[in-house]
């Protein structure tokens, strides 16, 4: 059955990109179903309120309930996981996504102002998982760019939707290393080479020359990636590299 993603959002035509290339393809395909619905649509007053002040004060103005419930009643298949992003989340990691994508679908709660009433993500849990999830350390105005960079991450893994399998298999994060320099035609260009290696068709060769060009740029953009790796992930040609 074809993975199902619904969006709850108040702009859904800033989530109108995921009808697009290559999810749309996918999509065509029946892979993947992608709803995006309007919250407003569950709102009960003539103005269409979605927000109000926070109880116990502060700055900015909270997602209130009720709205939320009536849409996720209408729209959350029970037991689908529903993602909220946020910038107090759990870290959304490669990791998370692969999990997703054996899963039957998604919902995404799009929050705006300074966040979503916190009833709503507790009250959601009773009819299935919620996830609280941030895609980085940095302020955005809502959840919505964070909404696009999960469904593209999670539904790429799922069988089909990625034209060459190796392509997913060889991303940077598959093997907990960044993925190291690539180079195309022509072999000299602006006075820059090429590495002769990739040019020798000495296959041993150019894979350790990429595993310590990938070590390397690890080591020096993402420390914290080496120190992630389980015991026994560098053997002695990586510690020399
Ligand atoms: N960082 C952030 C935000 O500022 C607002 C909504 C969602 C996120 N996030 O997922 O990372």
């Amino acid at each position: 059955a074809a993975f199902r993603v619904d969006v709850l959002t108040i702009f859904p035509e800033y989530l109108a990109p995921l009808g697009q290339s290559l999810l749309g393809k996918a999509a065509q395909r029946g892979l993947v179903d992608i709803g995006v619905h309007d919250l407003r649509q569950w709102t009960g007053d003539v103005h269409r309120t979605v927000d109000d002040s926070p109880y116990g004060g502060g700055p900015g103005m909270v997602m209130r309930p009720e709205p939320w419930g009536r849409a996720l009643e209408a729209v959350r298949p029970p037991g689908t996981r529903l993602v909220v992003p946020t910038p107090a989340g759990r870290p959304f990691t490669q990791a998370v996504a692969a999990q997703w994508a054996t899963e039957p679908g998604l919902v995404f709660a799009c929050g705006r102002y300074e966040g979503i009433d916190q009833r709503v993500a507790d009250w959601a849990a009773g009819s299935g998982p919620v996830s609280e999830v941030s895609i980085g350390d940095y302020v955005l105005a809502g959840g919505e760019s964070a909404v696009l960079v999960m469904v593209e991450a999670v539904t790429r893994l799922i069988p089909g939707v990625v034209g060459n399998a190796d392509s997913v298999e060889f991303d940077s994060h598959a093997d907990g290393l960044l993925e190291g320099p690539s180079y195309t035609r022509p072999a000299s260009w602006q006075g820059l080479e090429v590495p002769p290696v990739l040019l020798s068709g000495d296959h041993a060769a150019i894979a350790r020359w990429r595993r310590g060009q990938s070590l390397r740029r690890t080591a020096d953009r993402r420390p914290d990636l080496l120190a992630a790796l389980p015991d026994g992930a560098l053997d002695a040609a990586d510690r020399a590299a």
